[in-house]
């Protein structure tokens, strides 16, 4: 399935290509440390096979096989040792103390067969590595193919892959329905149940068959109407804008569920904007300003004093966080409400960083990028925090919003056990 989308609108790290284009200083400072460039050959070569060639240098061990040249740094080797004493299978856990291994360790003896790389280390032990296993656990292998699929969506995008709902009944009973459920959830950022009773307990239970709930300060499964109940907007009938939840925690929540289990007035539509198609364009269209929302520490603070309600919550990071080798988003915290006082960076820092923020907020605003929703009661709404960005219009009478946040990691183990990749 995932293969067969159109390559033109599927995530696969257009981050990585301004790895190429730019120059290594650039990067992150591990990556030219190692001295991966100055090495020396050193003169044991293995006999050519058609399949593998390898080669012993000075500070690693370097294997071609598979279409891949890729490079073991010796200690790595010594610590990644499968044999029974080093690592235990059943638990799949690590046995070995990294700590005793030699840091300027090498191998005494090395042989490589059709299937297996073969070391003896001083001591006598020896190491048997796979050689598909290394290919696929080498950082060349990683960075071929690490990229999570995704579809970056507008509003146009979305609503032409007519994205399936689920049933509740399906989604409850067929482990198959509940696969489908997660990989467009995965795959979009979003995804809907319908047909769930206008419970919250209903909403519960459809929860808890994708994740854990994750309970914060708001509670655990939360049933929210404009009464000012809390000391935050959303408990009112005001139009809020994009925003992503929780940006004031160490960790955002990873997933928001919603469910209007009522709404008698005007208004109230739910808004929807995929933060990652937004940040792609910014690194696309300016790349320095997507570098700088990925480098400035931001702050983002909830404090509360309501009625019983004291909190004081405090989550810094920057608003586009990328993974290091590859500079794959995998979260975007953006609420310009919850937003603290900026302390973390000169004054000229400063600036450029609001220019950044800007870039991001107009691709962010485009209306074509907007994808707006009516939520009604049946109509259950999962949505990835750490990806697509909410918002509401303003509204008039009753209006009853129940859900819960979800562990993320939960989720992505539901997702992970059913074979998809998350
Ligand atoms: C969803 N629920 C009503 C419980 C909480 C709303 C939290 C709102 C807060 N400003 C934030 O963006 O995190
Ligand atoms: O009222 C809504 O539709 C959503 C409000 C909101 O942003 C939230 O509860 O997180
Ligand atoms: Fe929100």
């Amino acid at each position: 399935m995932i293969m067969a989308l159109p390559r033109a609108i599927v995530w696969l790290g257009g981050c990585m290509k301004s790895l190429a284009r730019r120059p290594a200083q650039s990067l992150a400072p591990w990556y030219s440390a190692r001295g991966m460039t100055s090495a020396k050959r050193c003169q044991h070569t293995a006999p050519q096979s058609t399949s593998c060639a390898w080669q012993l240098r000075d500070d690693c061990f370097e294997l071609r096989y598979g279409g891949l040249v890729m490079h073991f740094d010796y200690v790595w080797l010594r610590d990644h040792c499968r044999s029974a004493s080093c690592y235990n299978a059943k638990t799949n856990q690590r046995n070995l103390d990294t700590a005793i291994v030699e840091l300027a360790i090498r191998p005494s003896k090395t042989r490589v067969d059709e299937e297996s790389l073969f070391l003896t280390w001083p001591d006598g032990h020896v190491t048997r590595f796979s050689l598909a296993w290394l290919a696929e656990n080498s950082y060349e292998g990683q960075k071929q193919n690490a990229v999570q699929p995704r579809i970056l969506w507008n509003a146009e995008i979305y609503t032409s892959a007519k994205v399936p709902s689920v049933s509740c009944e399906n989604f409850m009973n067929s482990d198959q329905e509940l696969k489908k459920f997660l990989k467009d959830f995965l795959l979009y950022g979003i995804a809907f149940v319908e047909d769930v009773p206008a419970t919250l307990e209903a909403t519960e239970t459809v929860a808890q068959r994708v994740s854990l709930i994750r309970e914060t300060m708001y509670g655990r499964v939360w049933n929210f109407t404009s009464d000012f109940s809390r000391g935050d907007t959303a408990y009112t009938k005001l139009a809020l804008d994009r925003h992503t939840d929780t940006s004031y925690f160490q960790e955002p929540c990873g997933i928001q569920v919603f469910h209007c289990l009522r709404h008698e007035g005007t208004g109230g539509r739910t808004l929807l904007v995929d933060g990652f198609h937004a940040a792609d364009k910014v690194f696309q269209e300016t790349p320095d300003n997507f570098d700088l929302l990925t480098k400035v520490p931001i702050k983002h603070e909830y404090i509360e004093n309501v009625g019983e309600y004291h909190n004081h919550m405090i989550g810094i990071g920057p608003v586009l966080n990328v993974y290091p080798w590859n500079n794959e988003v995998y979260m975007i915290r953006y609420n310009n409400y919850d937003r603290a006082v900026i302390n973390t960076v000169p004054h000229d820092v400063v600036q450029r960083w609001y220019v950044a923020h800007r870039a991001l907020t107009s691709e962010l605003r485009k209306p074509e990028n907007e994808l707006w929703v009516k939520l009604k009661p049946g109509k259950v709404l999962f949505i990835d925090n750490w990806r697509v960005l909410h918002g509401r219009e303003s509204f008039t009478g009753l209006r009853q919003l129940c859900g819960c946040y979800l562990t993320r990691d939960d989720v992505l183990n539901t997702a992970r056990s059913l074979g998809l990749k998350a």
